[in-house]
């Protein structure tokens, strides 16, 4: 297994899922991909079947192959391979949390189940548990994305006696704009144990400023590079130029936003990117636009080199 080393912080790239031309999972580039983000992004960790790997569109069968495989890729390359396995049914995400243990991944995550939404944060962290408590020597984290599943439970409150029930919780993947909220988690359980990974790319600089540990995001795909250098300058204690690179990503970012910007939209751009065909989304997502292609390709190349 890939038991980790060290923590995991710094950038998390949510991977996309790779897709053949007629919509099937495409395994066969995932090794490409491993190495582009280590060779060319400088990433080192990935976080898969999410969000942008369209987990939540995916059979829990191919969810299956594709951890594995991402698994078996990044052995020896990658530092963390933090797997996904929140389902909308409670044995579907036990499967998945078993699986992943058995394959080795170095962490799980689950985000909130959202046709039956928990109301309570009993609730939540009762479901949180059952799953968790399958893979029992797996570090765990919370991914809180309020804007998809429609669950607000604050994650102060879910984070509040955690540990005593799910003894393997290591902390969250906050992907909301509620920055008050993450920098009372930080307040009150930063530091020592829990980890704070920030998913909301354009504002990462802000999280920063209050402790976030990392991130996960889509962007990292393929601004990892840049984003590592605001990393870096942000550790320096040089805000100026940390803010430069935020700005930089930024202005792609509100550039595409203003598009029509999702799932879709990054496969197309991290094919141009990279190289490797990613494919188009699956239904009810739809592949972009040539005309949004070419827009998102000027937009890139003009801040690229700055
Ligand atoms: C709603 C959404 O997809 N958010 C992305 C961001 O990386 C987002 O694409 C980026 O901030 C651009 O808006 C991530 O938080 C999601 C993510 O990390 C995942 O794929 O699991």
């Amino acid at each position: 297994s890939m038991a980790p080393r060290k923590k995991l912080q710094g950038l998390v790239a949510a991977t996309v899922t790779p897709m053949t031309p007629d919509g099937q999972i495409n395994l066969s580039v995932i090794r490409q991909y491993v190495d582009y983000l280590v060779s060319k992004q400088n990433v080192k960790n990935i976080f898969v079947n999410g969000t942008t790997g369209e987990g939540l569109a995916l059979s829990i069968q191919e969810r299956k192959q594709l951890a594995e495989e991402w698994v078996r890729q990044g052995k020896d390359k990658l530092d963390h391979v933090i797997i996904h396995v929140g389902a909308l049914s409670l044995p579907g995400s036990q499967e998945l949390a078993r699986h992943a243990a058995a394959i080795g991944a170095s962490g799980i995550a689950v985000i909130a189940p959202f046709f039956f939404k928990p109301t309570s944060k009993d609730e939540l962290l009762a479901f949180l548990r059952e799953v968790a408590s399958e893979a029992p020597a797996v570090p765990f984290y919370y991914y809180h994305i309020p804007p998809l599943t429609g669950v607000k439970i604050r994650v102060e409150e879910l984070l509040d006696g955690i540990k005593e029930q799910i003894p393997t919780f290591q902390g969250v993947k906050f992907s909301d704009t509620d920055l008050l909220d993450l920098a009372q988690c930080i307040n009150k359980n930063g530091g020592e144990e829990f980890v704070f990974l920030y998913g909301v790319d354009e504002q990462l600089l802000s999280a920063l400023a209050i402790g976030a540990n990392g991130a996960v995001g889509s962007t990292y795909n393929y601004l990892g590079q840049k984003t590592n250098m605001m990393l870096q300058a942000f550790a320096q204690h040089d805000l100026a130029l940390a803010r430069k690179y935020q700005f930089l990503t930024g202005e792609f970012l509100n550039f595409v936003i203003k598009l029509g910007f999702g799932v879709a939209q990054t496969k197309a751009v991290m094919t141009f990117v990279s190289g490797i065909p990613m494919g188009p989304p699956r239904l009810p997502l739809v592949k972009a636009s040539e005309e949004f292609i070419a827009k998102a390709k000027a937009k890139l190349d003009s801040i690229d080199g700055k």
